[in-house]
């Protein structure tokens, strides 16, 4: 695979050459968000320059513009997940809004007392509050898919739990935290011989791999467009449409109604009867440009390139020696990211000394507090890589750690 032109990518980010204290940033919290290209920005400001209007088809020629643009902003992001159409894309605010409508829309109408909601012991709060949240409301019991000390999940475990009594698997595509790639696609079968919905949570994996919603099989697939080189405010929960078109709405309004007289009302066509009100336009403008522009890049070179620099990340965090690092060793079960603690350094601490060096990493439980529980420690620091970085800014991270020794061991 063609590496990428690191340095030509690097000229679309001018956020990428600001200085702290005379330092140039060394930007390693992708996990968190990624930066936006010049394309993404200029593709939002052209909209709201020349053809900004409200959408659902006005009679005049700028909202028919605008709705075109908002549209089709669907069809586009059909084709970079292999979804059937826009019947199936939602656009939300966020993942965590994508994983709440299957909640409010679904999962409190069907879940009954002893059905089983499966999740994993790495999912994200976006998931694992959601579903344990609609599990006491309706009675249902949650079970957790161990991850082995390795930071992968126990399959036979995972065999064990989805069974006939599982009513819904809701599973993490690449951990936020371990960088740990799961077996979605095995994971979605399992649930479907036992008539189970299959949930998974793509946020850390569409903007970093190629991602065939249609091969992997899941019934919801769920992202956000802060997180792919596009902009915050924009999330997408793919359906498959059989299942979206028997699911009633939970937030209703204009837009994603038929018809309505004073004593009742029916809904639109998907996608729109789940997109009531005023949509995120611009920022679905701006989610068709990031596609574009990592399409042009290439989905496959994105996930080598950030394999290799995790690779090389965790190789150079682990020869330091005091280094403990969490999930699986570098390769294809690994994403572009690499949780630690440094001995006798609290995380907060590192990520602080980073920030004196100018090198912006996260620390804390990153939405997983019960992964962090059980991993026994009460945060990590976590290095997450994108397009546009280098071996050079994994070497300004690890030369930071001595100051930190220095200062807190
Ligand atoms: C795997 C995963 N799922 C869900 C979410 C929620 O996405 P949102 O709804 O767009 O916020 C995130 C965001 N992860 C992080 C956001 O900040 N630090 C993170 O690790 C994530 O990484």
């Amino acid at each position: 695979i063609e590496p990428l032109d690191v340095a030509a990518i690097r000229d679309e980010f001018p956020i990428l050459e600001r200085e702290f204290d005379g330092q140039q940033v060394v930007y390693l919290d992708n996990a968190a968000t990624t930066q936006t290209p010049d394309a993404v920005v200029d593709a939002m400001s052209d909209y709201y320059r020349r053809y900004n209007s409200n959408v659902h088809r006005g009679i005049h020629h700028l909202s028919q513009e605008a709705s075109i643009a908002y549209e089709e902003a669907h069809d586009r992001v059909a084709d970079f997940i292999n979804a059937d159409g826009r019947e199936e894309i939602i656009f939300t605010k966020n993942t965590t809004e994508s994983e709440n409508l299957i909640a409010y829309s679904w999962g409190l109408n069907e879940l009954e007392p002893g059905d089983r909601v499966v999740l994993t012991e790495m999912e994200h709060h976006a998931s694992l509050v959601t579903w344990q949240q609609v599990a006491k409301q309706t009675g249902a019991d949650v079970e957790y898919i161990r991850v082995d000390d390795d930071g992968r999940l126990d399959m036979d475990h995972a065999r064990e739990l989805i069974d006939d009594d599982a009513a819904i698997v809701s599973a993490v595509h690449v951990s936020n935290t371990l960088g740990t790639v799961n077996p979605v696609s095995e994971l979605a079968d399992l649930a479907r011989e036992h008539g189970a919905l299959s949930i998974i949570d793509g946020a850390q994996a569409v903007p970093n791999r190629p991602v065939d919603v249609s091969e992997i099989g899941a019934d919801f697939y769920a992202f956000s467009g802060h997180k792919m080189a596009g902009p915050t405010g924009i999330g997408v929960l793919y359906g498959k449409q059989e299942l979206l078109e028997e699911m009633e709405p939970y937030l209703y309004g204009g837009g994603m109604i038929r018809k309505v007289t004073f004593d009742e009302s029916t809904w639109g066509d998907l996608p729109w009867k789940f997109e009531p009100g005023t949509p995120p336009i611009a920022e679905a403008v701006g989610l068709e440009a990031a596609i574009d522009w990592l399409e042009e890049i290439g989905m496959d070179r994105i996930q080598a390139h950030e394999e290799e620099i995790a690779r090389y990340a965790y190789e150079q965090l682990a020869a330091e020696g005091d280094v403990e690092i969490y999930g699986p060793e570098p390769g294809p079960d690994r994403g572009g990211l690499v949780s630690f603690n440094v001995d006798g350094v609290h995380a907060h601490d590192l990520a602080s000394i980073m920030n004196d060096h100018t090198v912006a990493v996260r620390a804390g439980d990153h939405c997983t507090q019960p992964l962090h529980d059980k991993l026994g420690v009460p945060a990590s620091t976590r290095a997450s890589f994108y397009v546009y970085n280098t071996r050079e800014e994994v070497d300004a991270m690890v030369e930071a750690l001595d100051d930190a020794r220095q200062l807190f061991s």
